[in-house]
């Protein structure tokens, strides 16, 4: 079979997982602290032996405990790239991402064009005579991606690539990775905390917990029908597939929608407008002034999270689930209750626009 399968058992961490990933697709695998994750990143780079199960890359059998197979980390075919960048100390950047082509056979020469090819691609030539410790953490983990990709993978795995970063790094790294993951349709494992991660990176996602897969699908699907508990927290985000015209961002019905976009999204590439249910403010008249999102909802149903309240609604003819957190008083103030036409709005400043694989 073309892609990777992996198949685990591992008692100690209490761990039982089964996950494939078809050739040429990004999977992200979002999970809370101590699910798993890193686990199955470990098990299928060979760094972590299970007590039984099977890992196999593109018709290649790495691991079978049954067979006695255990193909060492370096010879798999695939990169791992961790949330610190790991480079080698003594190296040059340049030396660094010429590392895997030479350990490989390849010439000095092929090695250095091999390197020169990947440091362009991730931006990262102005650094190549400099060593790791003279770059900021955003430039080393650019640099990570280019030795991870000059070893030519069959597979990549990433453990939460941005987690390190600072907020300002994390934006530039995603773009790159979702060039390098998407634009070359590789097989890509992302592990991640963070659900514009996987919006941004995967074609699907997996949600792990204690151990266990327990969910499974598009992005969208696993947001909008949260079957697991940890799906349902990170669920509450308000998700809205929006695309470009030459006046700005159209959901699918027409409406405008203004917010902030990444550097990457614009032309026809599918895009989603994010924002949190608690920027979202409810009226009983449509607001005048701009720029602001209004959507005319009716709501559906009223939720009572302690001090907080969420309101979900939809738009007409249902198109569309959003929600919004308001305090007790105000529900009360606006007398809402299920079935009341009201109007969602939210400030253009506290709505991203990220460019998607699929929405
Ligand atoms: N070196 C180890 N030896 C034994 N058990 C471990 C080891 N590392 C992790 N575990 C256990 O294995 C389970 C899965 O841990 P893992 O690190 O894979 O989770 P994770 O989902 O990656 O978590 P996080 O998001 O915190 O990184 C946990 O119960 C953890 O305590």
């Amino acid at each position: 079979m073309s892609g990777l399968s992996l198949d685990a058992r591992i008692q100690a961490r209490d761990i039982e997982m089964a996950v494939d990933v078809a050739e040429g697709e990004v999977l992200a695998v979002l999970g809370p602290n101590g699910a798993g994750k890193s686990t199955l990143l470990s098990v299928a780079a060979g760094l972590i032996r299970p007590d039984t199960g099977r890992v196999e890359l593109n018709g290649r059998v790495l691991t079978d405990t049954g067979a006695g197979i255990a193909v060492p980390p370096h010879r798999r075919g695939m990169a791992l790239l961790a949330q610190e960048a790991l480079l080698f100390p003594h190296l040059t950047v340049a030396a660094n991402v010429a590392f895997a082509p030479r350990s490989a056979g390849r010439s000095r020469r092929e090695a250095r064009t091999i390197a020169r090819h990947w440091m362009d691609a991730v931006d990262a030539t102005q650094f190549a005579d400099r060593r790791p410790h003279q770059l900021s953490g955003g430039q080393a983990q650019r640099v990570a991606v280019a030795r991870a990709l000059a070893a030519d993978p069959q597979a990549l795995l990433l453990d939460e690539p941005m987690a390190a970063l600072d907020v300002a790094a994390a934006p530039a790294l995603r773009v790159l990775l979702r060039k390098v993951l998407r634009e070359e349709h590789r097989t890509a494992v992302v592990v991640t905390h963070d659900v514009l991660d996987a919006l941004a990176l995967a074609d699907r996602v997996i949600v792990v917990d204690g151990g266990r897969v327990v969910e499974s699908g598009s992005v969208r699907d696993v947001l909008s029908r949260p079957r697991s508990s940890f799906a349902a927290r990170i669920a509450g985000l308000n998700l809205v597939a929006v695309f470009a015209t030459p006046s700005g961002f159209e959901t699918e019905n027409g409406v405008r929608m203004h917010g902030l976009p990444d550097d990457d999204v614009g032309g026809t590439a599918p895009a989603v407008a994010v924002f949190a249910p608690h920027s979202v403010a409810v009226h009983r008249r449509s607001p005048e002034g701009s720029p602001r999102n209004v959507f005319g909802v009716t709501v559906t149903e009223i939720e009572v999270r302690g001090p907080i309240v969420r309101v979900r609604a939809v738009t007409p003819r249902g198109r569309l689930e959003l929600s919004a957190d308001v305090t007790a008083e105000s529900v009360a103030e606006l007398d809402l209750v299920p079935g009341l036409d009201v109007f969602f709005v939210v400030k253009a400043t506290e709505v991203a626009i990220h460019a998607v694989s699929t929405y």
